[in-house]
């Protein structure tokens, strides 16, 4: 209901109140005012009446009454008139005229209680008022009734009753009624149209703001007020007008310029606020995200910040991240449906050993398989009705990563409207975890010797701790192989030194296939590499040492033609049974392998306290 309609209302109500008021009011005071002077009327006429019949007793004319209590009836306004002549007076001059004895119900009442009695009634069309006044004996006034009358003081001597018709002046009061209730109706209508008058403009004005604010809320902020008056209404509509522009020009500014940024388009319709609202948060989001990741210490940090934003922000529970290793040929599963190292399960698992299988890394384009399904042969959906989108990181130019997100037929316009998101992540992530990737590339070189691809001693001096911790929290020993080339002088000096090299590589080639892949094979010196067995026992260490030097005599490196082949030394060591600081272990297997060189070389020599009389630590 709008504000006219309410203000009419609300004022026709009002007025509805008092009319009825006002007429209850009216029509009280004229039939107060009726009875009042029926009453006086009556009251005067029975006094007349009284009068007359006193003077005509005192003049003996007394018999000749009923000639003027005939006439009294022609008084105007009266209906009826009687006397009646009360029982003492009957008793002592007889019953008199015919009429004098009739007697009704209030003749009674005001004989018996000598006071007049008044009421209305209808009869029929009419409306009367009945008066019976009674005529009380009384020996003080002139005549002195006692002296004819054979009565005790007070004694009721006759009543006269009359009735008068009141109808006329109640229809003069109905008809004054209606004379008010019509002007009063005529200024209600005047007023009541005078104040839709000046409400229409507020009202118009007040739907059409309720309509632009409507709108606004949709997203839409090109509404026009127009200004009717140049009032307080008409400066609203101005102002209202004004704040909708600076409001259109200032979303679109801001949506334009985020749209730049994130590469979002604003689809035809949608709503400009919200759009905006997401956008500026989106942006806000991907500025987080960016700052944690610059922070963060790793890759797979990364990779994890990643996962948590899309199943935490954006309720995604089906997704892939693979990254590429360094030298593009294999593609290793990161996170798979939120779980770190999770075994490839969206897709053929041949792409992980032959990565161009996988069309995101192929081509370098984001691949849509929600509007074309069919697109990649190595998605392997578990169920019908999966579909997926995946996203290439480009890092120095070429693909490093894959993100791969998946979802139910019911999802999938959600995952077309996360792409702009996902984007943004992206776009931020694949800097930093380029930068990571290079860190880690050099961090790797640092710790890894070029020629044997084993792990150098600045490794084992950065991994000792955690080595430690490890055998010391499962309670198990380490066992230190120190292993060093039998005159190993003479192949360079022979050979020459790419031979030496060939044999060094074919060398750690043999070591490393010796052990478990949780045993470390370093490079420790020039052609002195450390081994460590993981949870060994010391029997094992013996007969593991024993195979390397076995393997060794039997390996021939054949370069330029030439076979060489060579034996090894090897000094044996148990941490922490031999000593419990991994340091003094190592030296240790050094004295076991220089025990093993005096005594002839080509053999394995387990480290005794009586080899070591030397008490400095290390
Ligand atoms: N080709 C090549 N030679 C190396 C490398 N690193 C160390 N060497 C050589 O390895 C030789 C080590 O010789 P020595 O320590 O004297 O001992 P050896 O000849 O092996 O004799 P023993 O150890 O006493 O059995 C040196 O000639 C080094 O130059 C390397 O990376 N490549």
């Amino acid at each position: 209901m709008n504000l006219n309609t309410k203000a009419t209302l609300f004022f026709t109500a009002i007025v509805g109140m008092l009319m009825a008021a006002l007429i209850a009011i009216s029509l009280y005071a004229f039939r107060t005012f009726s009875i009042i002077s029926a009453t006086e009327n009556i009251r005067t006429a029975a006094e007349i009446v009284r009068v007359h019949l006193t003077e005509s007793m005192i003049n003996g004319t007394i018999a000749k009454r009923e000639s003027f209590l005939n006439r009294l009836l022609e008084v105007q306004g009266l209906k009826s008139a009687k006397v009646t002549r009360s029982p003492l007076v009957v008793q002592q001059f007889g019953p008199g005229l015919k009429q004098e004895t009739d007697s009704d119900e209030d003749v009674l009442k005001a004989f018996r209680l000598g006071v007049p009695q008044f009421k209305l009634a209808d009869e029929g069309d009419d409306l009367v008022f009945k008066g019976t006044i009674p005529y009380i004996a009384s020996s003080h006034g002139s005549p002195n009734c006692l002296q004819c009358h054979q009565v005790a003081e007070g004694a009721v001597l006759g009543v006269v009753s009359m009735t008068m018709s009141i109808s006329a002046i109640r229809n003069q009061a109905l008809l004054a009624v209606a004379g008010i209730v019509t002007v009063v109706l005529v200024f209600t209508l005047l007023l009541i149209s005078l104040m839709r008058r000046m409400l229409k403009p507020i009202s118009n004005t007040a739907r059409a703001v309720e309509s632009a604010v409507h709108q606004a809320l949709e997203g839409d902020f090109k509404s026009h007020l127009e200004q009717k008056t140049n009032d307080e209404i008409g400066h609203i509509a101005a102002d209202l007008n004004r704040l909708l522009k600076f409001l259109d020009d200032g979303l679109n500014r801001i949506g334009n310029s985020v749209s730049r940024l994130t590469g979002r388009v604003s689809t035809p319709g949608e709503n400009l606020l919200s759009s905006t609202i997401d956008m500026v948060d989106g942006l806000t989001k991907a500025a987080h995200f960016k700052q944690a990741i610059e922070e963060d210490e790793t890759k797979m940090e990364i990779y994890q910040r990643l996962s948590n934003m899309l199943q935490h922000d954006h309720h995604l529970k089906t997704f892939s991240i693979y990254e590429l290793n360094n030298q593009k040929h294999q593609m290793i599963p990161i996170v798979v449906d939120g779980q770190v190292g999770n075994d490839c399960r969206w897709c053929d698992p041949q792409i992980l050993i032959r990565p161009e299988g996988c069309r995101a890394r192929r081509t370098g384009h984001k691949v849509d398989g929600i509007t074309t399904p069919d697109i990649c042969y190595a998605f392997r959906p578990t169920e019908a009705g999966t579909h997926y989108l995946c996203f290439p990181v480009i890092q120095s130019g070429s693909v490093g990563s894959v993100l791969q997100l998946v979802s139910t037929t019911q999802d999938q316009q959600r995952l077309l409207t996360l792409e702009t998101y996902v984007n943004g992540y992206l776009r931020e992530a694949a800097p930093v975890l380029e930068t990571k990737r290079l860190m880690e590339t050099l961090r790797e070189a640092n710790l890894r010797d070029p020629m044997t691809g084993l792990n150098n001693r600045r490794f084992l001096e950065e991994y000792v701790e955690t080595l430690i911790s490890n055998a010391q929290r499962k309670k198990s020993h380490l066992a230190i192989m120190m292993l060093d080339l039998d005159f190993f002088k003479m192949v360079n000096d022979t050979y020459g030194h790419d031979a030496g090299d060939a044999v060094l590589k074919a060398l750690a080639k043999v070591l490393k296939q010796s052990v478990r892949a949780s045993d470390m094979v370093i490079r420790y010196g020039g052609e002195e590499f450390l081994i460590i067995l993981q949870d060994s026992d010391s029997g094992s260490a013996d007969r593991v040492a024993e195979k390397i030097r076995a393997e060794v005599e039997k390996l021939k490196t054949t370069v330029a033609g030439v076979v060489i082949q060579k034996t090894i030394s090897i000094g044996l060591s148990d941490f922490p049974s031999d000593s419990d600081t991994f340091w003094q272990a190592v030296k240790y297997a050094d004295v076991a392998l220089y025990r093993a060189k005096d005594t002839g070389r080509n053999r394995v020599v387990r480290f005794d306290a009586s080899m070591w009389t030397d008490k400095k630590e290390y």
